[in-house]
């Protein structure tokens, strides 16, 4: 009896004691989220391995210029918001983690602009100092009191990791953002001051509709490749192409089923671009080639490169048929800065399609999708599309004033954004804030004069994004030319539907039509954004008509 007694007293004693030790656990674990305003979390590898992929694979995974593809954010987000087990090494509180030397820099300007921001009221006119004169990175860097050692014009802006690529690092959002509020005001050539307010008082708004509508040397040994250079290569590339026009078979570089290897699962080509600018619709047609096969988006090269080329080869290999040509359409590529050279040692003779659209209208669609799908940046683009549309601007003067300050020294503008910016600075453009990121993906020739470092122009096909809605059939038969295969995808297959207005193919009797999704929600942009805006893309719109000038499209005249 008395060991029934001496048990019993142990086991309440033993409860007892794991009560008081819960509650204080419990208590710790409310006082470090009360402080830190996260929760704290134990172990459990598998689901957040789990919870990872899952993000990954999920169809509302922020895509296009977003920052996710930064595993770190996202097991930074995941600690923040999950109420689950997490690894030990997971489980720091945000002040334990060690930022990267980008990182830090990264949210040194978040501060820089949050506190800029809070103290500009657009509603009062609040007058802000005006930047008079283009600041250079290292003046911008030095006003804003960040240190980066040793920065001149060809050193890096900051440190990178060259064990990582460029574009799942953190931001290197420094030299656009930093300026962002400093020049709320711009110097008209008139000497008159536009400032945001006027830009939206009195101007009339206006429907933004979508217009109706090689270098043949590897320059990848660092060889600078100007403008004037291409063009030199290009006047051969036209003599090329006339001979191979004489040709009565496919062109050399077909890449028809016959011609190349049928077994290989590999893309034979690559859509690379743009975000809105029609590739789900390129894909989604282009699928109903007989001879075209593709997985889909993989973003393999910029996303998933780790995971080895056998991963890749899984994805195409049940898509294998004698004939087929696979191909891989992932809309970021393009502004991936590994992508080409990763890409080249694949398969140098690859052949990329880039599909792009109306700078402006991009900027407008691009909006609502960002809204759409949502994302940790989402806040950075505002609260209204009128509050985008400033935000914008702001990018856009601020990006003027940072692209001013790039010495040409001999090279043409583009050439030398892209080798001092986008390269030799490692401004990864899509991981700056959301709106310069907007911004800047629609500058195309910046993105394309790179990509001509590594692929022979004949190798790159431009598609005016705005004639896949008007007339998808002679823009799908433009591609169909460039692959080499037959010409399928024809005028008398394809029917409007009735209620988005956009093309839909036809598959024939008892059969649904192909169609994409619904038409998405759209907005009104003041003419004068739209007309300043005009005025940042010009430039850019000159270079690729001047790099591929057999493209045409309304927004490029
Ligand atoms: N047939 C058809 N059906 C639907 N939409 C069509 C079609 N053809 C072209 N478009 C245009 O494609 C725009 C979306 O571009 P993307 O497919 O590149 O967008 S995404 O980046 O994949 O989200 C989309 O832009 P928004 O309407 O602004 O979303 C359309 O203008």
């Amino acid at each position: 009896m008395s060991d029934f007694f001496n048990n019993i007293f142990w086991v309440i004693l033993g409860g007892v004691l794991f009560f008081f030790y819960e509650n204080i656990q419990i208590d710790r674990r409310a006082e470090l989220e009360a402080a830190h305003g996260y929760h704290i979390q134990r172990a459990g590898i598998a689901s957040f391995q789990d919870f990872i992929q899952k993000q990954e694979d999920s169809k509302d995974a922020p895509k296009g210029d977003f920052v996710l593809q930064d595993r770190l954010s996202d097991w930074r987000t995941w600690m923040k918001n999950k109420d689950e087990h997490v690894p030990n090494e997971f489980s720091q509180k945000p002040d334990d983690i060690q930022l990267t030397p980008i990182e830090e820099a990264q949210a040194r300007l978040r501060e820089l602009e949050q506190s800029v921001e809070q103290g500009y009221d657009p509603e009062a006119h609040t007058p802000v100092p005006i930047v008079d004169k283009p600041l250079s990175m290292k003046e911008i860097l030095d006003r804003q009191g960040i240190e980066v050692k040793g920065v001149t014009k060809d050193e890096p802006l900051i440190e990178v990791n060259k064990d990582q690529p460029v574009e799942q690092q953190g931001s290197a959002q420094a030299v656009s953002s930093v300026g962002t509020m400093q020049k709320q005001e711009e110097e008209q050539p008139d000497g008159q001051q536009v400032t945001l307010d006027d830009l939206f008082a009195h101007s009339e708004t206006k429907q933004e509709a979508p217009a109706v509508n090689k270098e043949d040397e590897d320059n990848s040994d660092g060889q600078r490749a100007t403008l004037d250079d291409i063009f030199a290569n290009d006047a051969s590339a036209v003599i090329k192409e006339e001979i191979e026009v004489s040709e009565p078979s496919k062109t050399p570089s077909s890449i028809s089923g016959e011609k190349v290897g049928e077994v290989t699962p590999l893309p034979k080509f690559l859509i690379i671009g743009s975000t809105k600018c029609s590739t789900s619709a390129l894909l989604r047609f282009l699928m109903l080639h007989p001879e075209l096969k593709s997985p889909g988006e993989t973003y393999f090269f910029n996303k998933h490169y780790e995971e080895g080329i056998d991963y890749y080869k899984s994805l195409f290999e049940k898509l294998v048929h004698p004939g087929i040509v696979l191909f891989d359409k992932t809309p970021t590529y393009y502004t991936c800065v590994e992508c080409p050279k990763r890409i080249k040692e694949l398969d140098p003779d690859m052949k990329i399609i880039m599909s792009v659209c109306d700078p402006v209208h991009r900027i407008i669609s691009r909006y609502y999708h960002a809204k759409d799908i949502g994302g940790p940046k989402i806040g950075e683009l505002g609260d209204s599309f009128e509050d985008y549309q400033k935000n914008i601007i702001l990018a856009e003067r601020n990006t003027t004033s940072v692209f001013e300050s790039v010495e040409l020294n001999g090279r043409d503008r583009t050439t030398a954004i892209m080798e001092d910016l986008y390269i030799t600075r490692k401004l990864p453009f899509k991981q700056a804030t959301l709106p310069f990121s907007i911004l800047l993906n629609s500058a195309y020739a910046i993105n394309m004069i790179y990509w001509l470092k590594f692929f022979p122009k004949e190798q790159i096909f431009l598609v005016n994004g705005d004639r896949m809605s008007d007339e998808p059939f002679n823009a799908l038969g433009e591609v169909e030319d460039f692959l080499g295969i037959e010409r399928y995808l024809v005028k008398e297959k394809f029917i409007t539907n009735q209620k988005t207005g956009f093309y839909c193919f036809d598959r024939g009797p008892g059969v649904e039509p192909a169609c994409l999704s619904d038409q998405k929600e759209t907005g009104t942009i003041v003419n004068a954004v739209s007309d300043e805006l005009k005025n940042f893309y010009a430039p850019f719109n000159a270079d690729l008509k001047r790099l591929w000038p057999e493209f045409d499209a309304a927004w490029i005249k």
